[in-house]
């Protein structure tokens, strides 16, 4: 059965997100949008990144959302604070393109006023394989202008088997995480596109049964805050108000492999994200360049499940150290991976930390991580260049970089470049269906 709990006291906030993205970055702008800025027909040129097009308007970008390339729109201008470029909504569609299609999340449709869109599902107007060119599009974007590499990318659907309960064509039923928020009145809801205006929802169709089931919206939750919805692959799904700082234990279950998290803890989203990036990451690492026997790291590694992938392919004798800057994560990450001897938990920072195994490498430890194979999945910011750089000093001989945020990684990537380290393989994941999200997995080796 699925549990509502309620802490005693209200705690302090989680730096959480809402509905558009629960990876932990936050980039909701302050203000809700203007409602009676002007409106313009405009002529939607490209894919932008951030799930937005491009218009043009006398000679200014324009950034439309809730449109497709190809399409004539009316769009009401939201914000022209800035000089360089305005934000618009789409208020009527002129020309629709052929892969336009009736909204995934009706309560995000164009048909309502842009304040009363539901937040989190900005291309679920959009055909799926469309939705998946134009990731691969923003991708191949960022790697021209970021890192200087003509690449053609492909965003692969997410392998059905992995993801029991999801409507791979609708691109719905994948949400096992959703953070809702309460308006004054109660009133549960989403927040609006680029706003803090929470929108009542009657319907939560990202979200996975087991949390439809479980979500009542048509309650009303009186002096609460938020509201997550959680559904564990080795549990039962609850509903909390008011998530507290300190959550209760769950558990995953990820191609045989069980990890124990706190419930609030970082996790990914989409019902089979776990186990495809770590099939991707497993596949992503070349054998002949991998010793087991290496000083091999899994940065940013959460509660385990990256190191677990490369122990799961190369078997027990692995060594790998998972470094992680929330402690409660590392205690579940060392407790996730006691089984295999060689593998060892640290909490820190991964520029600290990185810093710290630099000033006291000795020749033999220098030599382990020439060996090795460095895996790194950082938040939406990507690693940056200080850690990029330390990380290149460190000659190791192969590096799988697990990205969210396609800009991040291209500017990655071109500073992995400018210290000797070349793009060898990509692939891309759509883990986040209907919304602009992707994922990559990328391998860099050095160049001879
Ligand atoms: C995208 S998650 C990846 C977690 C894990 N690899 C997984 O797939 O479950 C990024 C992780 O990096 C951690 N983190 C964020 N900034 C960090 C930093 N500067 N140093 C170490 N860890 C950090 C977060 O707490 C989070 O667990």
């Amino acid at each position: 059965m699925p549990r509502a709990q309620r802490p005693a006291r209200r705690p302090a906030r989680p730096a959480r997100e809402g509905a558009a993205s629960q990876r932990g970055r936050d980039s909701r702008p302050a203000k809700a949008p203007a409602t009676d800025g002007p409106v313009l027909e405009l002529d939607v040129e490209r894919i932008a990144h951030g799930g937005v097009a491009v218009a043009r308007h006398e000679g200014r970008v324009v950034f439309v959302a809730d449109a497709i390339p190809g399409e004539r729109v009316r769009a009401r201008v939201a914000d022209a604070s800035k000089d360089r470029f305005w934000r618009a909504d789409t208020v009527e569609v002129l020309e629709a393109s052929a892969d336009r299609r009736a909204h995934a999340w009706p309560e995000a449709s164009v048909d309502r006023a842009p304040e009363r869109r539901a937040g989190g599902a900005e291309f679920g107007h959009i055909r799926m394989s469309r939705q998946r060119a134009l990731k691969a599009e923003v991708l191949t974007d960022a790697l021209s202008r970021f890192a200087g590499l003509e690449r053609d990318v492909v965003v692969e659907a997410v392998d059905p088997a992995h993801a029991p309960g999801v409507d791979a064509d609708a691109g719905t039923g994948w949400r096992t995480r959703v953070r809702l928020h309460v308006d004054r009145d109660g009133r549960v809801g989403p927040y609006a596109s680029r706003s803090h205006t929470v929108v009542p929802v009657e319907t939560l169709p990202l979200a996975t049964p087991e949390l439809q089931a479980i979500a009542r919206l048509s309650d009303r939750f009186a002096g609460a805050e938020s509201i997550d919805l959680v559904a564990p692959a080795g549990g039962a799904p609850e509903l909390v108000i008011d998530a507290p700082r300190r959550s209760p234990l769950i558990h995953e279950e990820v191609l045989g492999r069980t990890f124990r998290l706190d419930r609030g803890g970082f996790w990914q989203v989409h019902r089979g994200a776990a186990a495809t990036l770590a099939l991707a990451v497993q596949d992503a690492i070349d054998a002949d360049r991998f010793d087991p026997r290496a000083a091999n790291l899994d940065l940013y590694g959460g509660v385990g499940l990256l190191a677990g992938a490369v122990i799961d392919r190369f078997g027990e004798t692995v060594r790998i150290t998972s470094v992680e800057a929330d402690e409660r994560a590392t205690d579940h990450a060392a407790a996730n991976l006691s089984g295999t001897i060689g593998a060892h938990a640290e909490t820190g920072r991964v520029d600290r930390w990185l810093e710290r195994l630099d000033a006291g490498a000795d020749r033999l430890l220098r030599d382990r991580l020439a060996r090795a194979t460095i895996v790194l999945d950082p938040p939406r910011a990507g690693a940056g260049r200080e850690v990029v750089e330390r990380l290149a000093a460190l000659k190791p001989a192969q590096l799988v970089y697990v990205a969210c945020d396609p800009v991040a990684l291209a500017r990655d990537l071109g500073t992995f470049r400018n210290f000797g380290y070349d793009l060898e393989t990509l692939r891309a994941f759509d883990l986040f269906p209907n919304t602009h999200h992707v994922e990559a997995v990328a391998r860099l080796t050095a160049r001879v």
